[in-house]
């Protein structure tokens, strides 16, 4: 894998930054000063996993309430004290200001939308209609939220853990195992020929998407094996020239991080043996094919005797991004192209 996407990410990391990332740490470390931020804190509010958002013209927006605006709301709910113990940090404006995420699961969701006037949104929709920025602000914070909804026991004792007041981890205190947020590395490759490449869909997709081959990574597994293992056990071919392009954090089906590739087949193999088990359907696309497919949408793409044109996962997806660079490259060496 090249290494210059790391490079890169290091060369751009500011002193700016890095002053953020001590703060956050110490909030992280320090339970009494993170309890003293939450008072001077926004919050950024969850219903059972769905952000909160609000239709401002035609953007959504996901307003951020003070803890003096979140006191007022669950005042009339008549929620506890307690509230401010659930939220987790997701991070902090460059003036330091500590942002935090809330799920209000337990609340009666229509009652807070009336009164915030706003909508409760699935994720799948929301991070879709936000601005780029924020739509990696919801993924992360959704996810911290799931996984503390999910290690409330330790899976050793049984006992119930205890989270930190930033909630970057929580404790066991009976056998003293401390758990920290995990996501499951995933491995995404775009198979070429040389002149088209391969992409394939799962029967759970929406009509007409297709995407590039993926999968879950093993225990002890590498990338590089992990994406010789995928494309062989799901379409049968073998690759080379494995070639880093980016990584992204994907909150489905819960916490993945992807880690994106460009792989070439070995030697002159074709012919496609797709695994029935996982794919509904995986074929090789042209240059052409893939630019009138990119232009597509899920609305787009259905036609008037209701099958559908094959549409590619949208800009907020790795895989658009390496859909992208394809086509750049594939543009950029016109003599490979027939
Ligand atoms: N952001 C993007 O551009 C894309 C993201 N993805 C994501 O990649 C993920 C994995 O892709 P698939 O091809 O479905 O994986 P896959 O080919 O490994 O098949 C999924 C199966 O693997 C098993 N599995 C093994 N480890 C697992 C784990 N840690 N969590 C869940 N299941 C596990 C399960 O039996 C599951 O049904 C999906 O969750 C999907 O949302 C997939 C394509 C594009
Ligand atoms: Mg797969």
């Amino acid at each position: 894998l090249s290494h210059r996407s790391a490079a890169c990410c290091s060369r751009m990391f500011s002193w700016m930054e890095a002053i953020t990332t001590a703060y956050l740490n110490k909030l992280k470390e320090d339970d009494s000063l993170c309890r003293q931020a939450q008072t001077s804190g926004t919050f950024y509010l969850f219903h059972n996993l769905s952000p909160f958002l609000r239709k401002v013209g035609k953007k959504y927006l996901i307003p951020q309430l003070s803890a003096a605006e979140m006191k007022r709301i669950l005042e009339k709910f008549k929620e506890t004290e307690q509230w401010i113990e659930k939220s987790v940090l997701i991070g902090c404006s460059d003036e330091h200001v500590p942002h935090f995420a809330l799920d209000l699961g337990a609340s009666e969701k229509s009652v807070i939308e009336a009164e915030l006037k706003g909508s409760f949104t699935d994720l799948r929709k929301a991070l879709f209609v936000v601005d780029e920025k924020d739509s990696t602000l919801l993924a992360s914070a959704q996810a911290l939220l799931r996984w503390h909804d999910s290690h409330q026991y330790c899976s050793k004792t049984g006992q119930p853990t205890q989270k930190n007041i930033a909630g970057s981890k929580r404790v066991c205190h009976a056998s003293g195992i401390t758990y920290y947020p995990q996501a499951s590395p995933v491995v995404i490759i775009l198979v070429s020929d040389g002149s088209r490449c391969l992409l394939a869909r799962q029967p759970s997709f929406p009509e007409g998407m297709f995407t590039a081959l993926s999968g879950f990574c093993d225990l002890g597994e590498a990338v590089e094996e992990a994406a010789r293992r995928e494309v062989a056990e799901e379409v049968g071919l073998e690759v080379e020239s494995l070639r880093y392009s980016a990584s992204q954090h994907w909150p489905f089906p819960s916490s993945c991080l992807m880690i994106a590739c460009h792989a070439l087949v070995r030697g002159q193999q074709l012919k496609i043996s797709m695994n029935s088990l996982e794919l509904e359907e995986a074929r090789w696309f042209s240059l052409e094919e893939i630019v009138d497919g990119l232009k597509r949408g899920p609305k787009s793409a259905k036609q008037d005797n209701g099958s559908f044109l094959p549409w590619f996962p949208p800009k907020q997806a790795v895989a658009h991004q390496l859909i992208n660079e394809w086509v750049k490259q594939q543009t950029s060496q016109p003599t490979q192209v027939q």
